[in-house]
């Protein structure tokens, strides 16, 4: 703000400075014109002066002819008629002598009339000079007045700026000593500020080449896990081919040792629904000892079944799933399994095979146990695994899972010698 208000200021007084020097020059212009019109009129004035001069002094000389004439006149009455010729002759040149002396005075009444025209055009002059001399006299008052006011206003114009300055410059000079203080307080700072750039500056120039060799490093370690990864997967593939030719040969082994056709038998436990009537029994015994065989006691006599295995009416859904479970891989290895369970009805056929979602029964688990053997072979082997569903009930087939509606209806079973179930 006080900035402004001086570089303002400045201004006016450059302003008012110029402005004074104008007038000067207009002044000096003036006075120069004036000085060379009173010197043209003086220089006029000395030539009229002159030729006043000059015509007043011709005036002078025909004036003093004029004796000279009128002594030849009294000569002329003195002497005798011999000298009458001479006499007319004078006559005559007095006569021309006179003319011109008319003539002489004509000039000279005309030489006097503008001496006075010419003192009158001086006289002139002379007022229109002395009124020039006024007017130049009051122009340079008015230019003394004006210059001094101008004066008045610059120097009034200088003290405000020099007062503005003044103050500008304390505040200019406090703000200055106090960033003096807050500089003298910076350098511990600033050095220290600095020993970490350049530290940080090293730490990343060594940070590219660390960060390049320990990539390279990882490189390298990867390559080797990867090598001996390859190695770790050679030698597993290896022996999962072993383990699939021994199971493979087990299985050979077990279809020799139990048979292609394997029976099953799992006693129903005794259940509150199943007793009816007071007095009945239990009919059909198991011997712990022995678990392929099943004792059915009809009219008082026990009959002996040899059987591939008896589950005890206590045996759980995973203990029967147990059994069958190698059937399931043996599935998945390559070979045909079938399993069904047979019996009359509320034996427990659909409870051993479907069981509930809570305790499931051998489908279920045989599918789950065939879905987590796929998913671990899934990098050596892919299965494609398709389902059907069906029911035969009093002689007619159904097919559950079909999507087609005409296939929804009931097809009746025709019995041949192939019966492909
Ligand atoms: N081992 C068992 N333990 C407990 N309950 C069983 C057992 N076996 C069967 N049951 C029960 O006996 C009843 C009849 O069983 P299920 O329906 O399985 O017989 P089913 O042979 O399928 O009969 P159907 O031929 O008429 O269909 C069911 O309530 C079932 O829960």
């Amino acid at each position: 703000m006080l900035v402004k208000e001086n570089e303002n200021l400045r201004s006016r007084v450059q302003q008012l400075e110029s402005s004074l020097q104008q007038r000067a020059e207009q002044l000096s212009q003036l006075e120069r014109r004036s000085e060379q019109s009173e010197w043209r009129r003086a220089e006029e004035l000395r030539k009229r002066e002159d030729r006043v001069r000059e015509l007043q002094l011709e005036l002078d000389r025909e004036k003093g002819k004029e004796p000279v004439v009128k002594y030849v006149t009294q000569t002329v009455e003195v002497e005798s008629a011999a000298t009458v010729k001479q006499l007319n002759k004078a006559r005559q040149r007095n006569e021309v002598l006179a003319g011109r002396l008319s003539d002489q005075n004509e000039r000279c009444r005309q030489l006097e009339e503008q001496i006075r025209k010419s003192d009158e055009y001086s006289c002139n002059l002379q007022h229109k000079i002395a009124a020039y001399e006024r007017e130049i006299t009051k122009l340079r008052e008015e230019l003394l007045k004006e210059i001094g006011h101008l004066e008045e206003r610059k120097e009034e114009a200088v003290r405000a700026a020099a007062s503005c300055s003044a103050d500008h410059f304390q505040n200019l000079q406090d703000q200055f000593f106090s960033l003096q203080k807050r500089l003298t307080a910076l350098p511990p700072t600033l050095r220290s500020m600095k020993t970490d750039y350049a530290s940080l500056r090293s730490q990343v120039r060594n940070f590219s080449d660390f960060y390049g060799s320990a990539i390279n490093e990882a490189k390298k370690q990867i390559a080797a896990a990867i090598n001996e990864m390859s190695e770790a997967n050679k030698d597993l593939l290896e022996k999962y081919r072993k383990e699939v030719a021994l199971r493979r040969k087990y299985h050979e082994q077990l279809v020799e040792l139990k048979g292609n056709i394997r029976v099953l038998c799992r006693v129903k436990p005794v259940l509150k629904e199943d007793q009816h009537e007071e007095g009945q029994s239990v009919v059909v015994a198991t011997d712990p000892n022995n678990e392929s065989s099943l004792t059915v006691i009809s009219k008082g006599k026990g009959r002996i079944f040899e059987l591939d295995k008896v589950f005890q009416p206590q045996a759980t859904q995973e203990e029967i799933f147990q059994e069958i479970e190698p059937l399931v891989t043996s599935c998945i290895d390559g070979y045909h399994v079938c399993i069904f369970a047979y019996g009359q009805t509320g034996s427990g056929k659909t409870h051993t095979m479907e069981g509930t979602v809570e305790n499931p029964g051998i489908n279920q688990r045989a599918l789950k146990h065939l879905f987590n053997e796929i998913e671990e072979r899934k990098d050596m082997w892919s299965y494609t695994v398709s389902v059907s569903s069906v029911e035969i009930y009093n002689e007619v087939l159904r097919y559950f899972l079909t999507f087609v509606s005409s296939f929804l209806g009931e097809i009746p079973v025709i019995y041949t010698k192939s019966v492909p179930f």
